[in-house]
């Protein structure tokens, strides 16, 4: 079956991450980017990481993960390079109720880390429902290469314009003929420049 995207506002949340290589350190970068609070258990660290809990921008406990170290958190990432602990914890996450995402075999996670594009508050994630990761990178950086970050600040644009529009009550309809207008108006604009900044 396919996945269900759904943009998470993590912001706050508390979410482990269970490993410390690099792997588990490419899940932490992308976790603090959303202002998520991120809490690493494992028996080692990759520098980055411990150049992370040194600035205090995460937590960590030093051992190998038990299952209370799942308490209070709304996602577990396990990235552990041990097949049968990173199973455990999904089950763990699972008996729990708590997300879970598996860096080593997806299908047994909730959900996935897709490749990211972000353009000021535009954001495109790639997905490959974790059968190429490598492939999702290279549509990732694909549609980097016609998405500049003109993309980004025509949105603050339209955002603006549509806070005004919502507050004159023109209704639904109308709303949408004229947004819908617009956003192709200053998508052709964006699409005819000849000077990208990417
Ligand atoms: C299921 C998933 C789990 C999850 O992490 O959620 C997963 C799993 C695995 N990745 C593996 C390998 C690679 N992963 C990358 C890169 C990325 N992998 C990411 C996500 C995901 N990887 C999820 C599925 C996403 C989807 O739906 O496609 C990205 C997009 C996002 C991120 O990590 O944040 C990030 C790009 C970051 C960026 O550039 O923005 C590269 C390419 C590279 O490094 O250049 C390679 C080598 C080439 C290759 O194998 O394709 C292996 C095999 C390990 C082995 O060989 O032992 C497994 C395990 C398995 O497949 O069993
Ligand atoms: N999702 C992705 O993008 C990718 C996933 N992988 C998979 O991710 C896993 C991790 O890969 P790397 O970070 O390269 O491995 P690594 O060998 O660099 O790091 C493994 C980390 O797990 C820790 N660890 C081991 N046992 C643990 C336990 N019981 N509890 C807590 N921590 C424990 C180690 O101390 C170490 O910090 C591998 O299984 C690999 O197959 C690999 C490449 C890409």
């Amino acid at each position: 079956m396919p996945y269900l995207p759904l943009n998470i506002d993590a912001e706050q949340r508390q979410i482990l991450v269970a490993g410390g290589g690099v792997v588990a350190a490419r899940k932490v970068r992308v976790l603090l980017e959303t202002g998520a609070r991120v809490h690493v258990v494992a028996p080692e660290l990759v520098t980055d990481l411990k150049v992370l809990v040194a600035a205090e921008s995460i937590t960590r406990r030093i051992g190998s993960y038990e299952r209370s170290d799942l308490k209070g958190h709304f996602l577990v990432v396990a990235a552990t390079n041990d097949v049968e602990v990173n199973r455990d914890i999904a089950a763990d996450a699972r008996a729990e109720g708590i997300l879970v995402a598996v860096a080593d075999d997806p299908r047994i996670g909730d959900c996935l880390f897709p490749a990211i594009l972000r353009r000021g508050k535009l954001e495109i994630s790639i997905s490959t429902a974790g059968t190429s990761p490598a492939f999702a990178v290279e549509v990732r950086n694909l549609i980097a290469g016609m998405i500049d970050v003109g993309y980004g600040l025509a949105l603050d644009q339209l955002a603006a314009e549509r806070e005004k529009l919502l507050t004159e009550g023109n209704g639904s309809t109308y709303n949408k003929k004229i947004m819908r207008s617009r956003a192709r108006e200053l998508i052709k604009q964006l699409a005819e420049r000849k000077d990208r900044v990417l």
